[in-house]
């Protein structure tokens, strides 16, 4: 299959200055040739024209840490902190879902990540199977990984999710990765924690992990073991394989330089920090230091939506505020942390940049029928500070457009929403 995408006003990909008025063709699941369109007569094989006139391209965005069937939990746990909302609300919501309220509360998630430009996520939940199963039909790129409680889930939950890790690598045309996930450290023992970093070692897999999110999670370790869950987690060289760090938001003395002498890839999620009241990561510092910053939503019950362009416009902002700096996180560090960060974050080569030999992967985005697009003084700083995610119009994946002038490709919207509203409503009638 050959798509050629013709008359785009504008290319942004962090690797190279904007390109005016361009071409792409890809073919099956590569970028095959970029250029000027004074050279679009030289292309005179393909299956399908997408006209982008008014439209600019970027990578999709990655979103490297989320709970996709939390989506299921919208609006039901508000205004609470960390450990209340875990377990007086999530968890016993949890304990009542089964594998198919799973299937449906991620499919509402993935019909909101392809509406905003996200292509590929990074999720940690459990029925990751089915999870799976949604990622090959919607054909959306995905990291996936059996989150881990040891109480529990225990040896078996262990089984299962290396099981899962091993089996679904790599399937959907490569679209699928694994890793291996350990809800936190406090809530997988010493032991636990080092068995899971030993399988990871043997079988290649990175490891995705809650990390210092709470000021309550590094109290307690300072309480329990005298050292923050950084130096705790070091301390039996658990960060030896491809660590995947969500939050990172509260540092002891010589945290930082264990993060970064471990090359931790921080998934960093401002807008769950703040809805948790957990506070502001510091972002600026980890770049500054050369640590990999990515972006999440994380679930929806911490946020409340996928939204990536919000998610990096809080980034930014909160990074301004907390530094008193404005040039704390500016447009070009924002396209690389939702782009390319997102990609090594994953693990995942050739992926978030729009160059020959990369994964066809990208977003065409409309920039004339928004108001919040106007004056185009500059449409990098339009689509981060100003605009909104409805002006994403067209969303290809491995080469395959998945939607198409808003039109979802290949998920059945109102029966999503008929299945995750009917779903949703009566597990939260069995808890109250
Ligand atoms: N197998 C585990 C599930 C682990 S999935 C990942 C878990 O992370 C939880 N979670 C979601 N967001 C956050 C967060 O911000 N901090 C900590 N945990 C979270 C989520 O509710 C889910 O229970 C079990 O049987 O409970
Ligand atoms: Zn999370």
């Amino acid at each position: 299959m050959k798509i050629l995408i013709k008359n785009i006003a504008e290319i942004y990909s962090s690797d190279s200055k904007v390109k005016k008025n361009q071409f792409i063709l890809i073919e099956d699941q590569i970028i095959k040739k970029i250029d000027s369109m004074a050279k679009i007569d030289q292309i005179k094989d393909y299956d399908h024209l997408i006209d982008a006139q008014d439209k600019i391209v970027l990578p999709g965005f990655i979103n490297t840490h989320t709970h996709v069937a939390m989506t299921m939990m919208r609006g039901y746990a508000d205004d609470m902190p960390l450990d209340r909302w875990l377990q007086d609300k999530i968890w016993p919501f949890e304990s009542k879902i089964n594998s198919d309220d799973i299937y449906w509360g991620t499919a509402l998630g993935l019909i909101e990540m392809i509406e905003s430009g996200t292509t590929a996520f990074s999720d940690m939940y459990f029925s990751m199977d089915r999870v799976a199963d949604l990622v090959e039909k919607s054909g959306l790129r995905a990291c996936l990984a059996e989150g881990l409680i040891e109480v529990n889930d225990g040896q078996k939950g262990f089984d299962k999710a290396l099981d899962f890790a091993l089996n679904y690598n790599q399937r959907a045309e490569g679209r699928i990765s694994t890793m291996l996930a350990p809800h936190a450290p406090y809530t997988c023992g010493k032991d636990y924690l080092q068995k899971i970093k030993r399988a990871a070692q043997e079988h290649d897999l990175g490891v995705h992990i809650h990390l210092s999110e709470s000021k309550k999670e590094v109290n307690d370790f300072l309480n329990k073991y005298q050292k923050s869950p950084v130096k705790y987690l070091d301390d039996f060289n658990f960060f030896d394989n491809h660590i995947l760090a969500a939050h990172c938001v509260h540092l002891e003395p010589g945290d930082l330089e264990i993060l970064k002498k471990n090359n931790i890839q921080v998934a960093h999620n401002p807008i769950s920090n703040g809805k948790l009241a957990n506070g502001i990561a510091p972002i600026s510092d980890y770049l500054k230091n050369n640590i990999n910053v990515s972006i999440g939503t994380d679930g929806v019950s911490s946020n409340n939506n996928l939204d990536m362009l919000e998610e990096a416009k809080m980034a930014s902002y909160l990074q301004k505020i907390k530094y008193e700096d404005p040039t704390a996180m500016d447009t070009q560090t924002i396209l690389e942390i939702l782009t390319i960060n997102g990609a090594t974050a994953l693990n995942l080569d050739n992926l978030a940049l729009i160059k020959p030999g990369y994964k066809a992967d990208l977003q065409l985005i409309d920039i004339k029928k928004d108001s919040f697009f106007y004056p185009h003084h500059n449409n990098l700083s339009n689509l981060f500070y100003a605009a909104k995610a409805s002006s994403v119009e067209t969303v290809i994946v491995n080469g395959k457009i998945i939607m198409e002038d808003r039109e979802l490709k290949t998920l059945d919207k109102e029966k999503i929403y008929y299945e995750a509203e009917k779903r949703s409503l009566a597990i939260s009638k069995q808890i109250k």
